[in-house]
C-alpha cells in the first residue's frame, strides 16, 4: 500500500554534473536541497562561488541548494536522489544505508550495470538498502540542457506506480516533464545499454563511416537493445520511451555525450588509454557486464560485444567493423 509522500526536504548525494544539475531543478521544484559531496574542498568552492566549476561550470547554484560534505542535510532529507557513478553506487549506498530517514524513497539517477556483480542499479540498491523503495530517473537528458532550463523529459520508475508518480511531480518544473512508470527494469536497462551503443556510434563517426552508417547503428543497436531488455522483463512501450530509444538517439547524435566521444576519439586513432579525455564514459564499464548477462540469457548482442571487444584490447577498430559487416545476412527482427 502506498501512503501519501510529502517531500520538503531532497538531498543530492554526488555533485557531478548531473547531481548539481539535478539539485538546480529539485530547487527550481520548490525544494530545500542538500548537496553532498566527498571532497570538502570540493564543497568548500562550491559553496564560495556558488557555483560548480570543476563539474558544471557556468551554471549558478540555486540559492536554496545547500551544499556539505558532511551527512546531515542528507539525513534530514525526504527524498534521496542518489548521483555517483553506477561503479560507486555500492559504495556510496552502503554508507549512507544507515543514516536515511526511514522511509525516506532513493532514486538511482545513474545509468549502468555492476561490474563484478552484473546487477542493475535497483538491484544494487536493494542489497545495499533492504526495505527501502528503489526508483530510477533515466531519459534523454544533458546536464547541461537541464542546468540551463531547456526543455527536458525523462522517466521516473518505482515498482509502485503511485510512489513513481509522487517523486515525478515533486521534481516536475516548467522544463523538466518527468513520465512515471511502474517498468523499473525497462528503465535501468535502457539507460545502461545505450552508453554501450553511443560508444560504437561514436567510433563509426571518428572513423567517417557517414551518417547512414550512424543510421544503421542507431536501429540496429535499439533491436540489440530491445533484445536485452525483453529478455530481462522490460516492457516493449519502455523501452521505446524515452529511457530507452529517446537516450539512444539523444547520445548517439551528440558531441556533447562523453560516451559518443570517447567513440570518436577512438574512431580517430587514439589510444584506449587517453580516449575518454578523463571523463567519466559509464559505457566503457558497462559494456562486459551487459555482455556477461546478454550471454547468459543467449541474447545477441553483435554492436556491443564489438565495442566490448575493442575497449577490451581484443579487437582493434578496423577489425570491429569488419566483424560487423562480415555478419551473415538475416531477417530484419
Ligand atoms: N552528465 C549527464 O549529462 C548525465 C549523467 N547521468 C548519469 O549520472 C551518473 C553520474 O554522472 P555525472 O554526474 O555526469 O558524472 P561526473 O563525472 O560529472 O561526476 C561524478 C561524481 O561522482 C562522485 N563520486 C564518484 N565516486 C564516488 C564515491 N565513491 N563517493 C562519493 N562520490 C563519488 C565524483 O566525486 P569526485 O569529484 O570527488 O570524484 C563526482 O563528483 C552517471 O551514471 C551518468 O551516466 C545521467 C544523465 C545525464
Ligand atoms: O546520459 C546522458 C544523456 O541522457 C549523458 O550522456 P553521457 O554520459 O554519454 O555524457
Amino acid at each position: 500500500m502506498t501512503h501519501h509522500h510529502a517531500f520538503t526536504r531532497i538531498g543530492v548525494i554526488g555533485a557531478g554534473a548531473w547531481g548539481t544539475a539535478l539539485a538546480n531543478v529539485a530547487a527550481r521544484a520548490g525544494h530545500s536541497v542538500d548537496l553532498w559531496a566527498r571532497d570538502a574542498h570540493h564543497v568548500a568552492a562550491i559553496a564560495r562561488d556558488r557555483v560548480n566549476a570543476k563539474k558544471l561550470p557556468g551554471i549558478a547554484l540555486d540559492a536554496k541548494v545547500s551544499p556539505a560534505s558532511d551527512h546531515a542535510g542528507i539525513a534530514a532529507a525526504d527524498l534521496i536522489l542518489l548521483v555517483v557513478p553506477t561503479q560507486s553506487l555500492r559504495g556510496v549506498a552502503q554508507r549512507f544505508a544507515p543514516i536515511l530517514k526511514p522511509g525516506a524513497p532513493v532514486v538511482v539517477c545513474a545509468k549502468g550495470i555492476e561490474q563484478g556483480t552484473d546487477l542493475f542499479v535497483s538491484d544494487i540498491i536493494a542489497q545495499t538498502m533492504p526495505g527501502r523503495q528503489p526508483a530510477v530517473l533515466s531519459g534523454p537528458s544533458f546536464a547541461h540542457d537541464v542546468a540551463r532550463g531547456l526543455p527536458t523529459a525523462v522517466t521516473i520508475a518505482a515498482s509502485d506506480a503511485a510512489l513513481a508518480e509522487q517523486i515525478g511531480a515533486a521534481l516536475a518544473t516548467p522544463s523538466f516533464r518527468l513520465y512515471h512508470t511502474d517498468d523499473l527494469r525497462g528503465v535501468e536497462i535502457g539507460g545502461a545499454a545505450k552508453n554501450v551503443l553511443a560508444i560504437a556510434c561514436g567510433i563509426a563517426a571518428g572513423r567517417g563511416l557517414g551518417a547512414s552508417a550512424g543510421a544503421a547503428l542507431v536501429a540496429r543497436g535499439f533491436a540489440e537493445l530491445s533484445r536485452f531488455g525483453r529478455a530481462f522483463g522490460a516492457r516493449g512501450e519502455t523501452l521505446m520511451g524515452l529511457s530507452g530509444l529517446g537516450d539512444l538517439v539523444l547520445t548517439c547524435g551528440s558531441i556533447q555525450s562523453r560516451n559518443f566521444a570517447l567513440g570518436v576519439a577512438l574512431g580517430e586513432g587514439m589510444p584506449l588509454a587517453r580516449a575518454s579525455g578523463g571523463k567519466l564514459a559509464e559505457g566503457a564499464f558497462t559494456a562486459s557486464a551487459i555482455l556477461d548477462l546478454a550471454r547468459k540469457r543467449h541474447v545477441e548482442m553483435p554492436i556491443s560485444q564489438a565495442v566490448d571487444a575493442v575497449l577490451a584490447g581484443r579487437l582493434d577498430i578496423g577489425g570491429a567493423i569488419d566483424t560487423l559487416l562480415a555478419r551473415p545476412l538475416r531477417g530484419e527482427g
